[in-house]
């Protein structure tokens, strides 16, 4: 049975139709990536499984209940966004203690984390003291700090160079294989999606719906910049040639 049942019938804001008959399920332990070209409704679905948005017309469920009722606790919840949006006056440690409430713990549960994702000797460092990377590292761990079961991040590596994103997707893959929450990565890098996910689900154009949900046929670990996948990515577009004109535009090296 899935763990997490995702049925939006209607998304708008105003006039517009962002969502419309989107829907899939997905289990615990799964890594999902999301894709869809720019604008078409990617952090707006994310935000309603987030429970950051309740204006729309269907339901989520995690484990065949509302993942989301009034006055109730959500499931235990993860978040990481495009910016680190960490809090400027404290600590690299201490920000990573803010979400834990076990004050008997969460100190050294903080320092773990954050040598885990290679910021042992960071740990009492200022956010405005820290590198793009690293601020990014800080949010990772921050992210698994709760334990989440359910994990969405929104393109949480996006514009960092090709060695520092690389090494940041290790660690998460590192976290996400050790803790094995669910997984939703949105990303608009089809190649980001294929080096990371178990499954890739295509967003259509608007009003979105999922145009192709593929599972990727390849074991870890993946190499983004690797010819295996660069070779499926092509494989993808010959035998979908829709997810071009639907889902995403084409790869950097195809022909205009
Ligand atoms: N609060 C809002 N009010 C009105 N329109 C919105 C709001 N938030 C998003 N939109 C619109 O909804 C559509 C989907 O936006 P969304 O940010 O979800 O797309 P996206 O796929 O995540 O884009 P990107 O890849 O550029 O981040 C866009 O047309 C956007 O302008």
């Amino acid at each position: 049975m899935a763990d997490l049942e995702v049925r939006v019938h209607e998304k708008r804001f105003g006039e517009a139709i962002i969502l419309r008959e989107l829907a899939f399920s997905a289990r615990r332990g799964e890594f999902l990536a999301l894709v869809g070209p720019s604008g078409v409704g990617k952090s707006t679905l994310l935000n309603l499984i987030g429970g950051l948005d309740t204006h729309f017309e269907g339901s989520i469920h995690w484990n065949g209940a509302p993942l989301y009722r009034r006055g109730q606790s959500p499931e235990r919840l993860g978040m990481m966004f495009q910016e680190p949006r960490l809090m400027p006056w404290l600590s690299a440690l201490d920000n990573i203690r803010l979400v834990l409430t076990d004050p008997a713990t969460e100190g050294a549960r903080a320092r773990a984390l954050l040598r885990e994702v290679g910021l042992g000797h960071a740990l009492d460092t200022w956010p405005n003291q820290l590198s793009g990377g690293m601020q990014r590292r800080v949010a990772l761990a921050r992210a698994f700090a709760v334990a989440p079961r359910l994990l969405l991040m929104d393109e949480p590596f996006v514009s960092l160079d090709m060695p520092t994103g690389n090494r940041l997707r290790e660690s998460l893959l590192e976290l996400w294989q050790r803790d094995r929450p669910l997984v939703l990565f949105v990303t608009h890098d089809l190649r980001e999606a294929l080096a990371l996910a178990d499954r890739v689900l295509f967003l259509s154009a608007p009003p979105a719906r999922i145009l192709l949900d593929y599972r990727v046929p390849m074991e870890r670990p993946r190499h983004l910049e690797g010819s295996a996948i660069a070779a499926l990515q092509e494989q993808l577009f010959a035998r979908h040639p829709d997810l071009l004109s639907g889902a995403l535009e084409p790869p950097d090296d195809s022909p205009p």
